[in-house]
């Protein structure tokens, strides 16, 4: 079963990711994989380089994450044309691991962009996870360091929550602790697997 899983920014969709992972999952984490084309060496960082230029490399040849974000979360522009680079890149790999995924079992497309990219209505059931966006304003300035605005321009880049929460099959409201958020969980891959 083809399972999607979304949610604004530190709405806390890596952790519901993990406690289904946990269970039993198998996960694609499409986070992870925009990391990988845009590794150290890689053709994908060469085109980033080609259009951004070379101060968007650090002194070790990694891409600057911060740089790059702080300029495409304050441009939209920007933003397009580092997406018309990565997701290109991302689909390709994204389609070899799928082939690779059990074919029985619950598959989870872990994927902060399902709905701006349309495709919500690809899989078997899309869970949802929502925060208030004070709570996720306060989530990134705590852990990631950037001030409120720049956690605004995140915000800002995405579907709004009432965007997502139609595309939703099981909607889990991340307001309580993370005992109520495992319990929510469960209780989803319990209704998957039955
Ligand atoms: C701009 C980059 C280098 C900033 O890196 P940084 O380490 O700060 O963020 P990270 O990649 O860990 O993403 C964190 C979160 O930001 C949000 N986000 C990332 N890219 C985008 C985007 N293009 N539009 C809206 N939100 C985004 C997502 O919620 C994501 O979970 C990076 O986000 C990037 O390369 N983005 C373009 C690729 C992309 O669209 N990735 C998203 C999923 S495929
Ligand atoms: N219910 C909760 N109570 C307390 N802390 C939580 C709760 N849910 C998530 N968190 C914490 O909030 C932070 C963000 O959560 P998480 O990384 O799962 O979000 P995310 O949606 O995957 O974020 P990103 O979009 O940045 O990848 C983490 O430090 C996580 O431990």
């Amino acid at each position: 079963m083809r399972v999607g899983l979304t949610g604004g920014i530190a709405s806390g969709k890596s952790t519901v990711s993990s406690i289904l992972r946990e269970l039993g999952a198998v996960v694609i984490d499409a986070d992870q994989i925009a990391r990988e084309v845009v590794a150290k060496g890689t053709p994908g960082l060469a085109a980033v380089v080609e259009a951004f230029g070379a101060e968007m490399l650090t002194p070790d040849g990694e891409l600057d994450r911060p740089r790059m974000g702080a300029l495409v979360f304050g441009d939209e522009a920007a933003r397009r044309r580092l997406e018309g680079i990565v997701h290109p890149l991302v689909f390709e790999r994204y389609a070899e691991l799928e082939a690779a995924a059990p074919a029985d079992g619950i598959v989870v497309h872990d994927i902060p962009l399902l709905v701006e990219s349309g495709r919500a209505a690809e899989f078997d059931a899309v869970i949802v996870v929502d925060a208030p966006v004070e709570t996720q304003v306060e989530r990134m300035v705590r852990d990631r360091g950037w001030t409120e605005d720049e956690a605004h321009a995140r915000i800002a880049a995405q579907a709004t929550r009432e965007q997502r929460r139609v595309v939703a099959t099981y909607l889990i409201e991340n307001t309580g602790t993370l005992e109520d958020l495992r319990r929510a969980v469960v209780e989803v891959f319990e209704d998957l697997t039955a």
